[in-house]
């Protein structure tokens, strides 16, 4: 029997058991496990197809079509990597789309400050840059309050530089808040870069976790963190380069 319970106060941020979803007969999540504290930053990595969005869709809430135990926060928002903004509200109004009530303009605004777009407040978004559009994203997460963060691909659509510039955002913000975070990827240095453990999906299940005991700000000329991606890379079933493994 499913269960998809939200509960204010929970020992974990996450708390998942026995999960599995299937299309069309075929699981993609199969008896899975998985935990999240609060507070914690966790990346999940995996092969294209592995089922990383499936599990984050399920923990948003946007599909309920499960088997087993999924216990999550009330206050969750998610961030996808296309930003999804409606084209015909301004910015503010897009960050407080779907908020209950009638919250404020401030209260957009104070969010979009936070991501450095308080100046954009009034744009329309096509106007935006890719990397602007995702921090409008980011602020209508923040105005929820969230105690789980979900972000799926959140900067693959950006260019390096502006990625890095929005990596640094995320995990200041994270620090800045404290709420938990579930960051999907495709990029094992993001994954080392920002997260206290990294998970390796494959088969349906968590096949590998790995904590990334490294001190912040992290530094990627580290031996220690290229020994951590290198690591990751084997799970994932790529060749590390010579001078990775070294
Ligand atoms: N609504 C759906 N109907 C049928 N099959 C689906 C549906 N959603 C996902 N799948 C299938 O489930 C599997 C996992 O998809 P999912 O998008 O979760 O993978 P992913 O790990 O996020 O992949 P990527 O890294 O490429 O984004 C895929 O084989 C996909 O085709």
């Amino acid at each position: 029997m499913a269960t998809h319970v939200h509960r204010p106060v929970t020992p974990q941020a996450v708390h998942v058991e026995g999960l599995t979803r299937s299309f069309d007969g075929r699981a993609v999540i199969d008896d899975l496990r998985l935990d999240v504290r609060p507070g914690e930053f966790v990346a999940l990595l995996g092969r294209s197809g592995c089922g990383k969005s499936t599990l984050l869709r399920i923990l948003a809430g946007l599909d309920r079509d499960i088997e087993g135990t999924v216990l999550v926060p009330r206050r969750k928002a998610v961030a996808f990597q296309a930003p999804r903004l409606m084209p015909w509200k301004k910015v503010w109004r897009n960050v407080l789309l779907g908020l209950p009530g009638k919250p404020e303009r401030a209260v957009a605004e104070q969010a979009l400050d936070e991501v450095g777009l308080g100046h954009r407040s009034n744009a329309w978004p096509k106007t935006l840059s890719g990397g602007e559009a995702q921090r409008a994203s980011l602020a209508r997460a923040l105005v929820r309050e969230p105690d789980l963060l979900l972000l799926d691909e959140p900067f693959g659509a950006l260019d390096a530089l502006t990625r890095i510039k929005a990596q640094r955002l995320v995990g200041e913000l994270w620090q800045r808040r404290g709420c938990a975070v579930l960051l999907v990827t495709h990029d094992v240095e993001e994954a080392v870069l920002l997260a206290d453990r990294v998970l390796v999906m494959d088969g349906g299940v968590i096949a590998h976790e790995q904590c990334i005991d490294l001190d912040r700000p992290r530094d990627i000329t580290d031996p220690r963190f290229a020994a951590l991606r290198a690591g990751l890379l084997e799970r994932l079933g790529v060749e590390a380069t010579a001078a990775e493994a070294a």
